[in-house]
């Protein structure tokens, strides 16, 4: 059996550490080559078409016969109709997790979704869409404050921890982007040779 490069464009190190330990057991199938090109991200609400966009720009910048995934993840509050949503990561960056939790305060429903979308280019092609979605909800920051916003969101799941009071491989097991990737894993192992 031969084993193939695929490349995971990625600039953060924490999904990049989550990604390769949810493929681990794939790694005899192919190489895991990443990546950290900064991709542009369009504007839009709709999760599908933005990681969509990052993919054809990889697909682009490394050639139509190199196979490449991208994924993008956002943090859905329910009272909000879905916002921040995949503009997450400019919430956190600009005005941190205190304030993201504030801005739910005057409202009961705490109710969140992690989202993780993943766009497959297949090296012939065609492109593939995965998702993987954890519910959950916004609660004061407990645990480390190393990724993102794992200590602000607690996965319905996870008997009241939040992400990041969990150990590693307990999140990966229902987090979004377990989830997302669990889908990238069967269609690998059956319709990608
Ligand atoms: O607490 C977290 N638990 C997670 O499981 C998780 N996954 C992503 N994130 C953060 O949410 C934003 C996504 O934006 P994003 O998907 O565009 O990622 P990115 O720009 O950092 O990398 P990339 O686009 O180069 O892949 C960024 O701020 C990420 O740090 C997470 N935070
Ligand atoms: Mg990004």
């Amino acid at each position: 059996m031969s084993v193939k490069d695929i490349v995971f464009v990625t600039g953060n190190a924490n999904k990049l550490k989550e990604v390769k330990m949810i493929l681990s057991s794939e790694s005899s199938k192919f190489n895991l080559i990443n990546e950290p090109l900064d991709l542009e991200e369009i504007q839009d609400i709709d999760l599908e078409s933005i990681a969509m966009a990052k993919c054809k720009q990889a697909a682009n910048i490394l050639g139509p016969n190199t196979p490449v995934f991208v994924e993008d993840t956002a943090l859905v509050f329910d009272e909000f109709n879905g916002l921040p949503g995949a503009y997450i990561k400019w919430f956190v960056k600009s005005m941190g997790l205190a304030k993201i939790v504030k801005m739910l305060d005057s409202f009961e429903n705490k109710s969140a979704k992690a989202i993780t979308t993943i766009a497959f280019a297949d090296g012939k092609g065609g492109f593939h869409i995965f998702q993987g979605i954890t519910e959950g909800k916004i609660v004061d920051s407990r645990g480390p404050t190393t990724f993102g916003w794992d200590s602000i969101f607690e996965p319905n799941e996870a008997s009241g921890k939040t992400y990041a009071e969990m150990e590693k491989v307990d999140k990966n097991e229902i987090s979004q982007r377990g989830r997302a990737f669990a889908k990238l894993k069967g269609f690998l192992a059956t319709e990608f040779n």
